[in-house]
């Protein structure tokens, strides 16, 4: 077999981030090692599972480990592990390009974040980097693996110096695994050195001693020399070194794996490093359950809420945070079966000892000590989140809000338990976070229901032209800005007994219409309408508008502006629903364009009058003009006539 090197070059994303990391995380040089480590320790997880339905794939190399080599003199790093290793597909796949959703959105947040470079580190903590992390220490990197079940000649070498390319061969390897070799950078006067046993040791033991499988280094250690080796004069007394110098392997993790430990026994520091190592994220979390249950089921469980949003929260790639293991033995990442996606951001361990590990995630779904295990999970949750103080929940709200309001939506039997969990900005809240339970507590003794209005803009929403006879009345309305609030109106009708209801769709019925007048306009309305048929459904008098003189409903059951918008902005096509212009009967512009109908009917001027009626409604509410250039020409005729 001819082996050929080929040169790569990095995705432009991975040599951004990789400039980012090796410029802007000077302090926290140490976690490369906690990301190799990590990485290691995946790998062998992986292949213990693998070799659960296939025996013969791990040979004779059962003992599992992972091997640090510090070289001071050739100042040299190496790792190994006897895990899962990689083909040359896989290493082309992972190692080289990021394959991380929202990679376009982190690189966005950290643009932002220029200037401001202390919060570079705490972002590029929430994306994890891995792998790349290690060049934060060294100049070059060398990384050999072979796949479980591949020769050794089919081994690969990965090589790059971290500056826009890589190399990849194939190559030969005596056993399974990975083999990464950091080729060291110079050691700054303040650097710590990486090759000196106790910084290593310091290291592993502070981010990864629960590591559930041996990390070892070959350490010097004094030994007493065999008796026959020691020179003795007469009266049988060593004359001389009585010890020798010796090279012994030495495990530097204790492996207590920590969900299995008693909670009295684990010191938050522990926790905080656990979830580091599990999550990837090198902000501390927001907060812990560690459960362990006794009885028909039985299992631990140790389950962590970040303090930050990861970027991909939203993307379809995302991952779950729940991994799934049996007495120790790693079972799979990312266990959906264990958690409801409103509850993805929660990252963890499940340690259940009945559950068979030769499991698939197809029989995971129906069986029964994993619902059972969901059920409880879900129910302490809930119970942490209820418990938790206003200030907490609100940061908790302010990040996973969204996500957890999903299940408003998605989990009919938890719709009110969330419901009573979601947090809305309103006309009266200032900007605060408000509870339904305490919307529907100051609600006005003659107000029936709970009035929202849905948009991207909390600005937008708060001076929306829809709210103001609300406002009038003094009624609060929910301001939902986030785009599952679409769904959760359609899902959640009422709460505590009252119906939610829009602001902008359907009559308010706040105030009786007076009927003559309205008679008064009929004409004039139809001649509008007979102008905007092509756009519009109806022209009614308004029932919610007080200063303004126009703006745009719908009928209760249609699609609301936003929906629309949220459906256009995702490549759909939603069907062509007019709305209604609903004009201010009460104000002088509507009175004066009415007189001039009476007078005039032929005037051509009320042809643009109606025009610009129907464009004020659609800029009122933040909405396209098909022509604004028209619009604005209209506006400038106007005011020239007005200063005539
Ligand atoms: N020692 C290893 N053995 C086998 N595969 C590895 C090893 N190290 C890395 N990989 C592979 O390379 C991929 C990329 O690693 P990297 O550390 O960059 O990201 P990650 O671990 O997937 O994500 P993150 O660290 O951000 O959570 C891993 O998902 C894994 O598939």
């Amino acid at each position: 077999m001819e082996a050929k090197k080929e040169t790569h070059q990095f995705k432009t994303e991975v040599q951004q981030i990789l400039n980012l990391i090796i410029n802007s995380l000077y302090s926290n040089k140490d976690i490369f090692l906690r990301e190799l480590i990590s990485n290691a320790s995946d790998a062998i997880d992986k292949v213990r599972y693998k070799a659960e339905t296939e025996p013969g794939i791990l040979g004779d190399d059962t003992e599992f480990k992972i091997k640090l080599s510090p070289d001071g003199i050739k100042r040299t790093f190496e790792i190994s592990d006897n895990g899962i290793g990689m083909t040359y597909e896989e290493v082309l796949e992972n190692i080289g390009t990021i394959a991380k959703s929202g990679t376009a959105g982190f690189l966005e947040a950290l643009e932002q974040a220029k200037g401001h470079e202390t919060l570079l580190p705490e972002l590029i903590g929430q994306f994890g980097v891995g792998f790349y992390s290690a060049f934060m220490v060294a100049d070059k990197i060398t990384l050999v693996t072979r796949a479980a079940g591949a020769e050794a000649n089919q081994a690969v070498k990965w090589e790059s110096t971290g500056d826009g390319s890589y190399t990849i061969e194939e190559t030969e390897k005596a056993h399974r695994g990975t083999t990464i070799t950091l080729d060291l950078k110079k050691k700054g006067k303040d650097d710590k050195d990486f090759t000196d046993q106790w910084t290593v040791r310091g290291i592993v033991k502070q981010h990864s001693d629960f590591v559930s499988y041996p990390i070892t280094m070959e350490v010097e250690r004094d030994e007493p020399l065999p008796d026959e080796e020691i020179i003795k004069d007469k009266d049988d007394k060593p004359i001389g070194a009585t010890t020798r110098k010796v090279m012994r392997e030495e495990t530097l993790n204790s492996m207590k794996a920590i969900w299995t430990r008693s909670p009295s026994d684990v010191k938050d520091e522990e926790y905080e490093e656990f979830y580091k190592h599990l999550s990837h994220d090198w902000n501390p979390p927001m907060e812990r359950l560690h459960l362990k249950f006794e009885g028909t089921t039985e299992y631990d469980a140790l389950l962590y809420i970040p303090s930050k949003a990861p970027f991909d929260l939203f993307t379809p790639e995302r991952r779950h945070g729940i991994h799934l293991y049996s007495k120790r033995v790693f079972i799979m990442e990312d266990c959906k079966e264990l958690m409801p996606e409103y509850f993805r951001f929660v990252k963890g361990v499940v340690d259940a000892s009945d559950l068979n590990l030769n499991v698939s995630r197809e029989i995971l779904q129906q069986d029964r000590l994993v619902l059972n295990i969901r059920k409880n999970l879900l129910k302490k949750l809930f119970d942490k989140l209820e418990k938790m103080d206003a200030k907490t929940y609100n940061q908790f709200y302010d990040e996973f809000g969204a996500v957890l309001k999903e299940g408003i939506h998605t989990d009919p039997s938890k719709k009110e338990k969330i419901a009573s969990l979601a947090r809305y900005k309103t006309t009266k809240s200032e900007d605060a976070w408000v509870s339904l339970d305490d919307y529907v507590k100051n609600m006005k003794a003659d107000q029936k229901e709970i009035y929202y209005i849905t948009g991207d803009k909390l600005s937008a929403l708060l001076n929306s032209p829809h709210l103001e006879k609300l406002k009038e009345k003094d009624f609060e309305v929910l301001l939902m800005t986030d785009p599952v609030d679409e769904w959760v109106v359609q899902t959640l009708t009422e709460y505590d007994g009252k119906p939610l209801k829009s602001a902008e769709k359907g009559d308010l019925d706040l105030d009786k219409v007076d009927d003559s007048k309205k008679e008064a306009y009929n004409a004039l309305f139809g001649f509008i309408k007979g102008h905007l048929e092509e756009k519009i459904k109806e022209v009614k008098p308004s029932t919610r508008l007080k200063d303004s003189v126009a703006c745009l409903s719908g009928d209760a059951w249609d699609m609301s502006a936003y929906m629309e918008k949220l459906l256009k902005a995702s490549g759909q096509k939603p069907p062509e629903t007019k709305r209604v212009l609903e004009l201010n009967m009460d104000h002088p512009v509507v009175e004066k364009i009415k007189a001039l109908f009476e007078s005039d009917r032929d005037n051509p001027e009320l042809k643009n009058y109606s025009q610009l009626l129907l464009d004020m409604a659609i800029v009122s509410e933040g909405g396209k003009l098909d022509n604004p250039g028209r619009f604005s020409k209209m506006v400038g005729d106007l005011m020239t006539r007005a200063m005539e």
